[in-house]
């Protein structure tokens, strides 16, 4: 059978890029998309902005809602400090397996934990299953209609704490209007845009980051 694109990316991948070296596995997925076809990673013009409000928030346990094949959660893991645990969000199993094994080429598997399955279930799960008490740092690119009521469910369990950072990728294009609205004018938060573009394209994109004020 014909090989996913997903397959693909993994296979330029081990071609491509050095064991261990995670900027190394960031640069071939990157180049893969300038040279072979698109995918809906997060790309390197909005990965900086990513970089520089993670580093920002140095957080020691993060959330990411959307793990795709594992690019957003290799550029959080290189930046983070001995310690700091990763636990993305994954719907789809082929993807979460592309993610894993990307993750562990790239050597941060001891930081990033994949766990499959829907976005609601899962954040249900994170306190009793996963022993998670408040998370510090949520980057938001799952389904964009999942954003605001995910959001909310957060809020509702108390895994948000005064200082908690959610950034949120694509909130232009595809967009999340309403998680956009809510964030914005809920006392709640402090927003702050971040205007980019669509993933190696010329389409406007943005980030939000949306701090929880408790
Ligand atoms: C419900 C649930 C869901 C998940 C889940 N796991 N993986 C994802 C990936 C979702 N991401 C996207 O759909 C996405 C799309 C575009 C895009 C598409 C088409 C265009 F023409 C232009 C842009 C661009 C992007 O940057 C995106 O991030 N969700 C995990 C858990 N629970
Ligand atoms: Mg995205």
């Amino acid at each position: 059978s014909s090989r996913s694109k997903e397959q693909r990316i993994l296979d330029f991948v081990l071609k491509h890029a050095v064991p261990g070296d995670p900027t190394s596995v960031l640069n071939a997925i990157d180049k893969y998309f300038s040279q072979q076809e698109w995918a809906m990673n997060v790309g390197d013009e909005k990965g900086l902005i990513l970089d520089r409000v993670l580093q920002e928030a140095s957080p020691s346990l993060v959330l990411e809602l959307g793990t795709y094949c594992g690019y957003s959660a290799v550029r959080m893991a290189r930046l983070l400090k001995q310690g700091t645990q990763i636990l993305t969000v994954e719907f789809n199993r082929d993807n979460a397996d592309i993610a894993h094994q990307i993750l562990q080429f790239a050597g941060v598997k001891d930081k990033v934990q994949v766990l499959e399955g829907s976005s609601e279930e899962v954040i249900r799960q994170l306190q009793k299953k996963h022993a998670v008490d408040t998370v510090d740092f949520i980057f938001i690119d799952h389904w964009k209609d999942r954003y605001l009521p995910d959001t909310k469910l957060m809020e509702e369990l108390g895994l948000l704490r005064k200082g908690t950072v959610i950034l949120a990728d694509n909130v232009i294009f595809p967009g999340a209007p309403d998680y956009l609205q809510y964030v914005r004018s809920s006392p709640k938060y402090d927003c702050t845009y971040y205007p980019s573009h669509l993933e190696y394209l010329d389409a406007e994109d943005g980030l939000e980051k949306a701090v929880y004020k408790g």
